[in-house]
């Protein structure tokens, strides 16, 4: 996985436009359809479980979020999972708050056993309660530091048999064998809400286009983050409101000079 192959896969993006079915919370819902339009993909937000299933099947791929979780939403998301799973649509989900509370953990392990995931992305500590790790969040920064996440993740990819995405200061990206880390990004992307929920979504309309997985994935990575680091320069210090708009600009935007010229992926260990 290299630049090239980034900037390969977010051509395929904006050719195919495809369809991102998306189960996911009450805060982000607009700003994750924003996003996915900029960047070239065709979102969808669509709840029902009467029509869960039938929507999963055409989408390309299906991108599960727990972040305002009730029971009627999880029981929909499991519906959702499993006919994509039948159809052969990738699903993506995001954690968001696993540990926070028993509920939250509950159901997150739930849904990585009832449904063959595709990536699971998140920071560090809701990837470890997801599959039953203690994790002590070093900071406020639960990514620092690669080597202890590496592993974790690592582990998670192997006991969940999906590729895991844990993101922060710096995102690994690992099937359990081959493992990618990838420094870009901005430190205001953790005061825009969503950010980390866009980014799952995005690694959803990217799996869509590509069948390596875990090449989908460290595409989407490097790309938001170098979209975050031109809208950084774009925005200025205006602070996390210009930084918001920028971003949605960028994402836009973002091209193969960027990607080539600022991308830092590299093979971890
Ligand atoms: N300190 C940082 N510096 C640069 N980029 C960062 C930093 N922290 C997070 N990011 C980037 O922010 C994006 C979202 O990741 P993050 O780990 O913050 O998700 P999250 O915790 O799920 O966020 P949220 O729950 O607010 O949606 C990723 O692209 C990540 O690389
Ligand atoms: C603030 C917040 N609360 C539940 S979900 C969410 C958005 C970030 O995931
Ligand atoms: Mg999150």
């Amino acid at each position: 996985m290299n630049n090239q192959e980034a900037i390969n896969a977010l051509q395929m993006v904006r050719q195919a436009n495809p369809l991102v079915h998306n189960i996911t919370n009450v805060v982000v819902t607009n700003f994750t359809a924003n996003g996915l339009l900029a960047l070239g993909a065709s979102p969808v937000m669509a709840y029902a479980k009467e029509e869960v299933a039938d929507m999963a099947k055409i989408a390309g791929a299906l991108v599960l979020n727990i972040g305002t979780l009730n029971p009627t939403e999880v029981e929909a998301m499991i519906i959702a999972g499993k006919a994509a799973n039948e159809a052969g649509v990738p699903v993506i989900f995001d954690p968001v708050g696993a540990g926070a509370t028993p509920y939250r953990t509950e159901t997150a392990r739930n849904i990585a056993s009832a449904v063959q995931l595709s990536v699971i992305r998140g920071n560090a500590a809701e990837i470890a309660n997801t599959i039953g790790e203690s994790w002590t969040i070093k900071g406020v920064d639960a990514g620092e530091g690669s080597g202890d996440v590496v592993s974790l993740a690592k582990k998670a990819a192997k006991q969940l048999k999906t590729v895991v995405a844990i993101t922060g200061k710096e995102d690994v990206v690992t099937d359990g064998n081959t493992t990618y880390i990838i420094r870009n990004g901005h430190p205001l992307l953790t005061k825009v809400t969503g950010t980390g929920c866009l980014l799952t979504s995005v690694i959803g309309a990217f799996a869509a286009v590509e069948r390596d997985v875990l090449k989908a994935a460290a595409a989407a990575l490097v790309i938001y983050g170098v979209a975050a680091e031109i809208a950084a320069k774009n925005a200025g210090d205006e602070g996390p409101g210009s930084f918001q708009i920028a971003f949605l600009d960028a994402l836009f935007r973002v091209g193969a000079d960027e990607i080539s010229r600022y991308g830092r992926i590299e093979r971890g260990e």
